[in-house]
């Protein structure tokens, strides 16, 4: 059922309580990357234009109910007066009078940063008292944090059962994007999944076996499915737990017709490092004592000609260790290949994006999701607790 978004409801001169995601990478004090503050300013300057008075929180890292001092969100704050061009009330705290007051004071258009809401022991716990009390300080509840919409906590979920409560145009963007590739997709419709949580990946396989017309393995992931159809595959990384759901998915797929490639080579090393020796081997000639780091360059031609004839393509995970340059060439190809594509293509997961930009090549792909493990519950056809609470059309 389609959920209330920011756009039905009267917000001028109401106190509006916007929960972002704006738990964003930090070295040194600086904020590195940026992506997760600039994707909410289409919902704050909405609210700013209509006259809202605008109240803003977010989490930041995992203070675990502590004052952490390094996660205050005082750099996000100046960041985002910054990009949004107006200055930004920063709050020391998140509930209580000293809040309340400052909430008062607010003039229509005005925006206030509460503190990191997981500093507050009751956030993570979904606590009614702490739900309650963040919705005291407001008339609405605005959810524009896609990327925490997996958690159900107190100011992503208990706050909408006390006020009345909708989606931002960001989260109404994500659930739109995702929900037409995964509903409705276009054909073919091609998924890519690598990276290292063979875990979380595994379940998401299953469901994409049910939509997807080529599935496409790459990553640490590769070794579990190589290992389960009998090659020797060294030191990789592998889940045993899970070969024979490996080995079922490669059942599932020939009897559903998908076309489920894993890789037809690999690069070996000797060691984790960039100084290690490599070789490109076939899948039966994986040294016993080296690792798969990365698809091999038949296997990097094979995904990309795919890919250049989708419609579709959804990506979540690196094909190899792309962070050292050596072994980046797979997920490089990948990348490029999603590119050049016609294809309308949604990259998700916070490495694959990471590599995007490091390939400079973000701006060329159609959506960047701002939800790693939340476009991942989302694509295994899980509820989100954060979307679920809103109030229906
Ligand atoms: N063959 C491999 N062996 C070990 N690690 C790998 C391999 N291929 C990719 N990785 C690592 O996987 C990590 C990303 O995995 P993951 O967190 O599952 O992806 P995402 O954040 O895109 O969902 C990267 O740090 C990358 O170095
Ligand atoms: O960065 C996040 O997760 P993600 O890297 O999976 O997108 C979200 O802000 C959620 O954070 P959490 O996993 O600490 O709840």
């Amino acid at each position: 059922m389609s959920k209330k978004s920011v756009r039905d409801v009267e917000v001028a001169g109401k106190r509006v309580f916007v929960r972002v995601d704006f738990n964003v990478p930090v070295e040194n004090g600086q904020i590195t990357d940026d992506t997760r503050i600039r994707e909410t300013l289409p919902t704050i300057k909405f609210l700013v234009e209509k006259g809202a008075k605008v109240i803003l929180a977010s989490h930041f890292g995992r203070p675990k109910g502590q004052v952490v001092e390094e996660l205050r969100l005082t750099p996000v704050a100046a960041k985002l007066a910054e990009l949004l061009g107006q200055s930004v009330i920063k709050a020391d705290v998140s509930v209580g009078e000293i809040v309340k007051a400052q909430v008062d004071a607010l003039q229509n258009g005005d925006v206030l940063l509460l503190e990191n809401v997981r500093f507050n022991e009751g956030e993570e716990k979904n606590d009614p008292e702490l739900s309650k009390a963040f919705a005291e300080l407001a008339d609405l509840f605005v959810n524009d944090a896609f990327g925490a919409a997996h958690r159900a906590h107190a100011s992503t979920e208990g706050i909408a059962h006390f006020i009345p409560a909708v989606s931002g145009l960001l989260m109404e963007k994500e659930l739109d994007v995702l929900g037409k590739a995964l509903n409705n997709p276009e054909r073919p419709f091609t998924a890519i999944v690598g990276g290292s949580k063979v875990k979380d990946k595994i379940a998401v396989i299953e469901n994409l076996l049910n939509i997807a017309d080529n599935v496409l393995i790459g990553g640490g992931l590769s070794y579990t499915f190589l290992k389960a159809q009998g090659h020797e595959i060294g030191k990789s990384l592998v889940d045993n737990e899970k070969l024979d759901l490996a080995l079922s998915f490669i059942e599932k797929a020939k009897e559903k017709g998908v076309n489920f490639l894993i890789p037809v080579d690999i690069v070996v090393a000797d060691k984790f490092g960039a100084d290690a020796n490599t070789q490109i081997v076939g899948v039966d000639g994986i040294p016993a004592d080296w690792e798969g780091i990365d698809i091999g360059p038949k296997t990097r031609e094979l995904y990309a000609d795919v890919i250049a004839k989708s419609k579709l393509v959804v990506w979540n995970g690196p094909m190899g260790v792309f962070e050292i340059e050596p072994f980046s060439h797979g997920t490089r190809a990948v990348a490029q290949a999603c590119a050049t594509t016609e294809g309308y293509t949604v990259i998700g997961g916070g490495d694959s994006a990471a590599a995007t930009e490091k390939f400079h090549l973000a701006d060329q792909m159609n959506h960047m999701s701002t939800g790693g493990g939340a476009s991942l519950e989302f694509m295994e056809g899980k509820a989100l607790p954060g979307v679920v609470a809103l109030n229906d059309k």
